[in-house]
């Protein structure tokens, strides 16, 4: 029996910087994961700045606790998740320091997360506290790189590459956001942020390339309403499914 049980593993996402999409890479490849008949469950690493509750329509839902931990809050999609974004007021400000921080991301953590096999975790975007105690006390079984394709964004990427590498925690591979926009007015395809940047920069450091999302006003305005559009159908959810897919190929083999 023991030797059937799998060990629950940690996918960490993370950015070098923030708005990249990182947090909504995070909902649609949990939520995506979770079609393709996996138990996945999303914790909401950003104590600072959460935004999951939103993205996955828990907004004002509390956790229940038993055992001094947590219940995840059971989301509409099929993804249980966790962020502080259910236990503070939105809009409130977090003000602590390293160690508060720290434990509250581990009650986030060590949570009742019952027969999920992976949880997803968002990160906030940089080096800091948060992603030391994740990598040192957590260690994720692999990373996920989120990135724009401007120069600017995907240098800071490599910084999180870095922190990552440094950390030995492996890395599964890049996923480019935000590449290519088609106008909904006459439909011309248009790259604001060019295209392939991260696509280049990933080959560039032998880094598996996972997919590319577009800059897409549907992705951006059902985010924002608490819809993922990976739970829909279309192009979108596909480039969800597909990054997802490349995630558990990953880890089924690693
Ligand atoms: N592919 C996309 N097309 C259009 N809008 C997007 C796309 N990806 C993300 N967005 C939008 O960009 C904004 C920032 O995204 P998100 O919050 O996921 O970024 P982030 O990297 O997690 O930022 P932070 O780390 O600062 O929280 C959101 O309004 C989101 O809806």
């Amino acid at each position: 029996m023991t030797a059937e049980k799998r060990a629950r593993r940690i996918i960490a996402v993370g950015s070098g910087k923030g708005g990249v999409g990182k947090s909504t890479l995070s909902a649609n490849l949990a939520v995506a994961m979770a079609r393709l008949g996996r138990k996945v469950g999303l914790v909401d690493a950003d104590i600072y700045g959460p935004s999951q509750a939103r993205l996955l329509s828990t907004e004002g839902r509390t956790p229940e606790a038993s055992d001094s931990k947590m219940h995840p809050v059971q989301s509409p999609f099929g993804v249980p998740l966790l962020s502080m974004g259910h236990l503070v007021q939105p809009g409130q400000a977090i003000a602590w320091r390293g160690p508060m921080v720290g434990n509250a991301l581990n009650q986030l953590m060590d949570a009742h997360w019952g027969d999920a096999e992976i949880i997803v975790v968002d990160l906030p975007p940089g080096t800091g506290d948060i992603q030391l105690t994740m990598l040192q006390k957590h260690k994720p079984a692999g990373a996920v790189i989120v990135s724009t394709p401007q120069d600017l964004a995907l240098m800071d990427a490599t910084r999180a590459i870095s922190l990552f590498e440094q950390g030995q925690i492996p890395l599964i591979g890049m996923v480019e956001n935000m590449a290519g926009y088609i106008c909904p007015h006459c439909g011309e395809e248009s790259d604001p942020f060019g295209v392939g940047g991260a696509q280049a920069a990933a080959m560039t450091m032998n880094l598996p390339f996972l997919g590319r999302v577009p800059l897409d006003i549907q992705i951006r305005r059902e985010s924002d309403a608490g819809h993922p559009v990976a739970a829909g159908d279309g192009p979108q959810a596909e480039a969800y499914l597909n990054i997802a897919r490349a995630v558990l190929a990953w880890l089924d083999t690693h």
